[in-house]
Formats: C-alpha cells, structure tokens, sequence
C-alpha cells in the first residue's frame, strides 16, 4: 500500500480533527416566523403543539431527578404547557414540545436558540429557566411557574386597565427589557400573551421563541418574525431595511395601548389589513376613552415608523406619564377581575416614592456596565447549570459520533500532589518537566476551585492549538500542525522536527532523559544535511495535512516569535478523547463528540472549541462558577472536565 493511501485509511479511522460542517445554530438562526394573532386559532390541527402527548404521570430527567405531572396550564402554537412538582413539593411550569414537532432542523435550532438565551437570563421580571431535559416523546423546558395567566388573559376579563396599573406593569417590562438589551438580546415577540403574571402579580417576560443576539458589528437581523398585531413598521421592510433593538420599544407601545383602550391600535381581521395600516402608521385613539392626554402623547412617541426616532427604554420613564397620577406599590390580585379600590386613595408623594422603588427594584437605575462587567457579574450570579436534551444536537454530529455518557468519575483522587511526586524522576530530565508542570497545573486548577488562586483575566491569551494531526506512528512518527503556524513530526525515536509554514525557521528538538529537551534553531539554508531524512517527513506530512484536513479553528493564536518553538512533548490516546501536552504547558483534549478544550497557562485558562469551530476562552474559575461555558457551552462539560483532570492525574508518574 502507497503511503499516500495508507494515510487515507486511517485518516478514515482515526482522525478526528476533521471538521463536521457547520451546524450554524448559534450564529446564523434560521427563523422566518410570524406567530399566532392574540386570538385563539381555530385550525388546531396546523399547530405544532397538538403533536404534543401529555406527559406520564411521573418524568424523570437524566440525572435521576423526577417530577410529577400536574394541571394542563395552556397552550401555545408550538408547545403545551403543564405543571409540575418536584421530590420537594416545588412547583413550575413544564413548556412541553412534542419531539415529532422538531424534526426538522430549522425548528430544532429555534428551540435550542429559545433555550440557550433563556437559561442565560436571571431577572425578577423575567420567567425564570429552571431546567431542560427530555423523554422519549417530548423537550420539557422546566419554567418558574406563572399561576396569574398573562396580560391578555387578564385584559380579556376587564376590557381595559386603569392607568396606575399600566403604569407599573410598564416599569417592570421596561426593566426586564433593558436587561434584556445590555446584553445584546431582543425579544422580538413581546406581546400580552407573552407577558406572565407571579403568585404577587408582578409581570414576568416569557417565550423566547424569536429571541436572538445581536451582534455588536452588524446590529440588526433581518429575518421577518413576530406577531402581526405587534409588528414594527421595519420588520415589514423586511431584508431591504433590517431590524434591532427598537423592534421591543415599538411592542411597548402596542401594549400600552392595547392595555388602556382594550385593543390593539392597528387591529384588523386580515393580517394584510393590518400591515398596511402599520406601514401608514394608522391607528385612532378612541375617542370615548378617558385616557389621559401624557399617556396618547407617550403612545405616539413609541409607535413612530422611523425607529431611530423612538425614545430610549430611559427616555420613556423619563416621561411625565410616569409621574402625572397614581402609581401604586403593588398590584393585588383584585386586579384580576376589577380595578383596585385603593389606587384612588395613593397620594402624590406615595406615587413619586412607589415609582422610584419600582425602578430601582427592576434595575433601571443600575449604573452603567460596559459588556465585560455585565459577563462578569452573570458568570458570578448563580444561573441555572443545564444540560441540553440528546434530541437537539445537530443531526450531523449526532449520527457519526456517539456522545460521551455523564458517567461517573472514577475514584481514583490523589488527595495531594506534592513535590516529591513531581520529583520522583530525579535522573530523567524529561519525567521531571513533565510531571512539573502536570503538577503545577493540577495544583492551580484545585486552588481556583477552591477559590484561593483568581487568574488574572486581563493576562487571558487564546493558546496555541493543535490544529491538525496524523498518527503514523506504525511507521514515522506523530505529525501534527499548531495554530502557531508550525508543523512538526514527532519521531518515534522521540526527536521532533519543527517548520514553520511562513518563515523559513527550522527547529530539532532532541529528547533524553539526561538533557530533557534540546532546542536547536535553523533556517531552511542552514539545516544540516544530516536532518534531510526528516525534513522530507516533514514536509510529506505538511503536504498531506494541506490538502486532506482543515483547521481546529481560525480563532486560534497565531505565531508570535516567542510562540514558534512551542512543540508537541507527548500525546496521549484514549477511548474518549486524545490529549495533547504542548512545551509551553498547554493541555489540549480533543474528545471523540467534536468539542475540544484546552487547559493552558499552568491550569489557569479554560478554551472551548466546538465541532462548528467557535473558539472561546475564559479564566477557569469563570467558567467554573457558571457551570460551563458562556458563549459555547457543552452540554458534557463538567464529564469533559473530570475527565481532563483525571488524564492529567494519571498522567504524573512516581
Ligand atoms: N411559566 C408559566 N407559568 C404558567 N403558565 C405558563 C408558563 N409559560 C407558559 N404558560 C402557559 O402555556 C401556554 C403556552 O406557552 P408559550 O406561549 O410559551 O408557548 P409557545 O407555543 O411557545 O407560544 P407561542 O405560540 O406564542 O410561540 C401559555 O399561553 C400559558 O398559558
């Protein structure tokens, strides 16, 4: 057999560095929804949430938790929703999706898109994510329950709101959307059938169906989504116009103003009707409304067709509405079939003091957070740490590569890692620094987890990566390429030869147990003869890994020139992964799933990269404290990391 073919054997069985196509889930969602109109549908049989079975009467999640099944609490166009009560006696809101719903990719990748942000977000104002998991019928997405209904239910049963009531719910959705917007996120559903009521009827946004991230370059998406009575006038200008943040502003005006004068402004009963008259900006006040004339002048400031000239989330609460009558403290649950008697009897200051309350509760007045500071505080906040149901990975993955079981950790903990440890090769040079920085780097990453060792995020690099490999070593060696730009060999007799791909710098890497590592530097004109043998091998490899295998990731580390001589000293071969120690203390796990992550700078960093190549790296005590990643999370991670720990420990030899 030619090499040439050899190496395609087993690159067929053994490389796993090659890259699955892009499932494009985070980055690119593919949505082009228009919901359900505020009304209930008759055509039931269209619906996605009629797939769905009611749950048996006891569902258990992968960790061996159960829940029982309560009351049907209601239905959605994509998902049913029921309660559900724990071992302790807790009670929530499972949204349950139908698996037969999401068989296609595209409602996959909303579900997982309404997830991921979701379980990201902790505000009082906004229905808290619990949980996720699944059985062999359905997704449930475990929710703080709601037992008031929503907006619309309650406007259904009065008609209209007073405006002290409006004025409050407003300030709580005006603060949860402004969370919602720090961190880049627009909800682009908002709507009273989306807006949840708690046990003290405090407003909680919901459904983040449509919800998506904007990204800081480009800030607008452009795909046409929402409900027709709620849609703003650029969403309709669909891909020619693009749409942002301002989508969410003109949503608090439609509910403002279906709130106070019982329907929405641009209702209709053909939806055509309706975007033309949204378009036209053509709505009425109705007349026989004793609405106050600062509330119509708010109304008209938020529902401008040009969204640039609509006020700010701070702008509308510095508007005299907020302050031209009564705002109460709280909201009982009177409300819920008529108008509150004691809101006639709140006084002027009493209304000044409640607003300022209100708007401090829901974190208006929080001062300013640049991006990073806001990442920094979500990771310390205690989020829900999930895991995101098997049904949902892309099928791509999924079918090629079985996913590494949450089994459990063997018991096989060294308790201390001492310097005799380290120092039990006295006489072999290489043992020495292998198990140095083995243990150095366990000692850093058990002191971050114990919170004693805090890396310092602003030292944080992205590591040099392994971007590309082949084992042959039945015959040369262990070839590999790093992002640094470098290809090397690591012969079997343990000496590696380095090139760089875009300079002409060469470097031997000797290995004995009495010197260590050896270093040597040439250029490409200077390299001795004796080493043509394996520059040949090289650059056979070179050529091979060019043309049959593609990068890691392009977000890696790029050659700097203190960078280019970091070589590969050992690799490893598991059942679950093959890990990689690099010269300058960087671990790198490459686990049989696509994901892979990197240790590096002595246990302090943590880099994700997933099987779409997304590259993310974080101090390790972040990602710690949140459980997983923040942008790239890994529904395996806390496995992924016992396992890397554990390699590391067996790694040290005494
Ligand atoms: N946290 C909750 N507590 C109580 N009931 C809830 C909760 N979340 C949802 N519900 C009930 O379940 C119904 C369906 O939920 P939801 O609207 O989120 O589903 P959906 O199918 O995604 O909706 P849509 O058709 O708007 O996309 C709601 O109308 C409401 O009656």
């Amino acid at each position: 057999m030619s090499t040439g073919r050899a190496l395609q054997a087993l690159n067929n069985v053994q490389l796993n560095t090659k890259a699955t196509p892009s499932n494009g889930i985070i980055k690119t969602p593919v949505r082009s929804s228009i919901s359900k109109p505020e009304t209930k549908s008759k055509k039931k049989k269209e619906k996605l949430s009629s797939l769905c079975k009611t749950p048996p009467s006891v569902v258990r999640t992968r960790n061996g938790r159960g829940y029982h099944r309560g009351l049907f609490l209601g239905e959605g166009g994509f998902a049913r929703c029921f309660q559900m009560k724990d071992e302790s006696g807790r009670i929530f809101a499972a949204k349950t999706v139908a698996k037969a719903s999401i068989k296609n990719e595209k409602t996959k990748t909303k579900l997982l898109s309404e997830i991921k942000i979701h379980k990201s977000m902790s505000h009082p104002n906004i229905v808290q994510f619990v949980d996720c998991f699944e059985d062999d019928v359905n997704v449930y997405i475990l929710l703080e329950i709601c037992p008031n209904q929503s907006l619309m239910d309650l406007l259904k049963a009065r008609k209209v709101l007073s405006e002290p009531e409006v004025r409050l719910f407003m300030v709580q959705i005006i603060g949860a959307i402004k969370y919602l917007h720090r961190r880049r996120v627009v909800h682009r559903d908002l709507k009273l059938g989306n807006i949840f009521f708690d046990p003290d009827m405090n407003v909680k946004i919901g459904d983040f169906g449509l919800a998506t991230v904007v990204s800081p370059s480009t800030n607008k998406r452009y795909t046409i989504c929402g409900t027709p009575n709620y849609i703003a006038p650029e969403v309709l200008g669909g891909k020619a116009t693009g749409h942002s943040f301002e989508v969410d502003i003109w949503a608090i005006g439609i509910m403002m103003f279906a709130l106070l004068f019982g329907k929405p402004p641009f209702q209709a009963k053909d939806v055509q009707v309706i975007y033309e008259r949204i378009k036209n900006n053509e709505y009425k006040f109705p007349a026989d409304s004793s609405a106050s004339a600062e509330s119509k002048n708010l109304i008209t400031k938020l529902l401008s067709t040009d969204p640039t000239l609509r006020p700010s989330l701070d702008e509308i609460l510095e508007h005299e509405w907020f302050k031209c009558g009564p705002f109460p403290a709280k909201i009982s649950t009177e409300s819920l079939k008529q108008i509150p008697k004691n809101l006639a009897f709140i006084t002027k200051e009493e209304s000044l003091i409640n607003f300022a309350t209100c708007k401090q509760r829901v974190g208006i007045n929080d001062s300013y957070k640049s991006p990073v500071e806001i990442l920094k505080t979500d990771l310390e906040s205690e989020q829900p740490k999930t895991l995101l149901p098997h049904s949902l990975s892309p099928n791509n993955t999924k079918n090629k590569y079985k996913e590494i079981p949450p089994v459990a950790v063997r018991n096989t903990v060294r308790s201390r890692i001492t310097n005799e440890l380290a120092n039990a090769h006295p006489e072999n040079q290489m043992m020495r620094i292998l198990n140095d920085t083995l243990s150095a780097t366990l000692m850093n990453m058990k002191e971050i987890e114990e919170q004693k060792l805090r890396p310092d995020a602003r030292a944080m690099k992205k590591p040099i990566v392994v971007s590309k490999w082949v084992d042959y070593s039945n015959k040369h060696g262990f070839s590999y390429q790093l992002s640094s730009g470098a290809i090397g060999v690591l012969f079997n007799a343990g000496q590696t030869v380095l090139k760089m791909v875009d300079t002409t710098d060469v470097f031997y890497i000797s290995s004995s147990s009495e010197e260590g590592w050896q270093v040597a530097h040439y250029t490409e004109e200077t390299t001795p003869s004796l080493l043509s043998r394996e520059i040949e091998v090289v650059d056979f490899f070179r050529k091979y890994m060019t043309a049959h295998l593609s990068d890691v990731s392009s977000g890696a580390r790029k050659s700097s020139s203190r960078s280019k001589d970091v070589f590969l000293r050992r690799y490893t071969r598991d059942d679950n992964y093959i890990m990689f120690e690099l010269s300058n203390g960087s671990y790198q796990f490459n686990f049989k799933d696509h994901h892979k992550m990197v240790i590096s700078e002595l246990g302090q960093y943590l880099t994700h990269i997933t099987p779409s190549k997304e590259i993310e790296t974080l101090p390790l005590d972040y990602v710690l404290s949140h459980g997983n990643f923040y942008e790239s999370p890994d529904e395996y991670f806390s496995v992924k990391y016992d396992f890397m720990k554990h390699a590391l420990r067996d790694k040290i030899s005494i």
